[in-house]
């Protein structure tokens, strides 16, 4: 049994405000509320296992926060890193990045392509996809049509997205060049609050196939059968936001409410997890195509971790506070991550 990996990231502030009551102070692995003249106010601190402040790159997130749970998932077990917080408070820049400064999708495919080649005993056979989830409905990125995808779950397969198309992929560069395919088929839209706003929840899933290599004694290859199979799941989410600051009506408004919705679900299915043992009861999981997907990420077979971006301005306190106690309610889910060998 693990806890989950919880890391919070204050991004740099977009607007000047001229006089500001309050701020957020980041020490170390902690975060808390202080008042102009710098005393903390009582009860609003909250510490993880990692804090990224405003100068932070996404390179440092990686190391600190995803390497481990790339490496483990080259290794056979299941891997999920995603990224939750308000909208415009940097989801997307830490998961897609920016051309100077690459996110954890890129920087994560490179890692898997170096990790394998320093596993020269084992053989590999890697598969990508990249859907989304735009008004809760889920979307094939790779292969866009009007065709919508079921979630479905069976014994040997667990919970799988049926008819979802999986490329086999050979190098880092072909990855990236799908995603880069996938990126354009992506539902973004302006808001007050950000130009360029997700309007859907990314996943994009790397299966990991590997069987040892034997060498006989004539120094060939002979394959042994055992075959480790695992699900890397990189997620960006789509941001909670209030309808209000957004100003959103239309189909903006639309898609807020979906948005809103599946991570309230979200929310729910932390706070049952987070209670622990036998008071948990009932995990509403199938609540939304979102928590079904990230099942066994929440409480299941797999290493998790999740970024918690933030946005510093005073504006934002009440989202900003919201998002640290979701952070809290997941640093205290427990997994139970196991290599999937057959
Ligand atoms: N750490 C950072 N360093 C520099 N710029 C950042 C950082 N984080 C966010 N930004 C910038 O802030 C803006 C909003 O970020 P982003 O689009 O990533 O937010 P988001 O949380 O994904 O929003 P939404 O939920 O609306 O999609 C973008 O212009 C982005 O480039």
């Amino acid at each position: 049994m693990e806890k989950i990996c919880v890391a919070v990231r204050v991004r740099p502030p977009t607007l000047q405000q001229s006089h500001n009551e309050t701020h957020w102070k980041v020490e170390d692995n902690r975060i808390s509320l202080h008042k102009s003249l710098g005393t903390p106010i009582s009860g609003i601190s909250f510490a993880f296992d990692h804090i990224f402040d405003q100068i932070c790159t996404n390179q440092r997130v990686y190391d600190l926060l995803t390497k481990d749970v790339i490496r483990a998932a080259v290794e056979g077990f299941n891997g999920t890193a995603f990224a939750y917080g308000q909208t415009s408070s940097g989801k997307t820049y830490t998961m897609n990045g920016s051309e100077k400064d690459p996110g954890i999708i890129q920087l994560a495919v490179k890692d898997i392509f170096l990790n394998i080649q320093m596993m020269a005993t084992r053989e590999f056979l890697l598969r990508v996809s990249y859907m989304e989830i735009y008004n809760e409905e889920l979307n094939d990125l790779l292969a866009p049509d009007d065709k919508k995808l079921q979630i479905h779950e069976s014994l040997e397969r667990g919970i799988f997205v049926a008819g979802l198309r999986e490329e086999i992929v050979n190098s880092a560069d072909q990855v990236l060049k799908l995603i880069e395919s996938g990126e354009v088929n992506r539902h973004f839209g302006e808001t007050n609050m950000n130009a360029r706003s997700s309007r859907s929840h990314t996943i994009f899933r790397m299966v990991i196939e590997s069987k040892d290599k034997d060498i006989t004694i004539s120094g060939d290859y002979s394959s042994s059968d055992a075959i480790r199979v695992s699900v890397l799941n990189l997620v960006d989410l789509a941001g909670s936001e209030r309808i209000v600051k957004t100003g959103a009506d239309g189909v903006r408004l639309k898609e807020g409410k979906h948005i809103n919705k599946s991570l309230l679900v979200l929310g729910n299915v932390i706070n049952k997890l987070s209670d622990g043992g036998k008071q948990r009861g009932h995990v509403p999981y199938r609540d939304s195509k979102l928590t079904r997907i990230l099942q066994p990420a929440l409480g299941g077979n797999a290493k998790t971790s999740i970024i918690c971006t933030v946005a510093p301005e005073e504006v934002h306190i009440e989202e900003t506070r919201g998002t640290l106690q979701f952070a809290s309610r997941a640093k205290r889910i427990t997994n139970c991550a196991q290599v999937n060998e057959r």
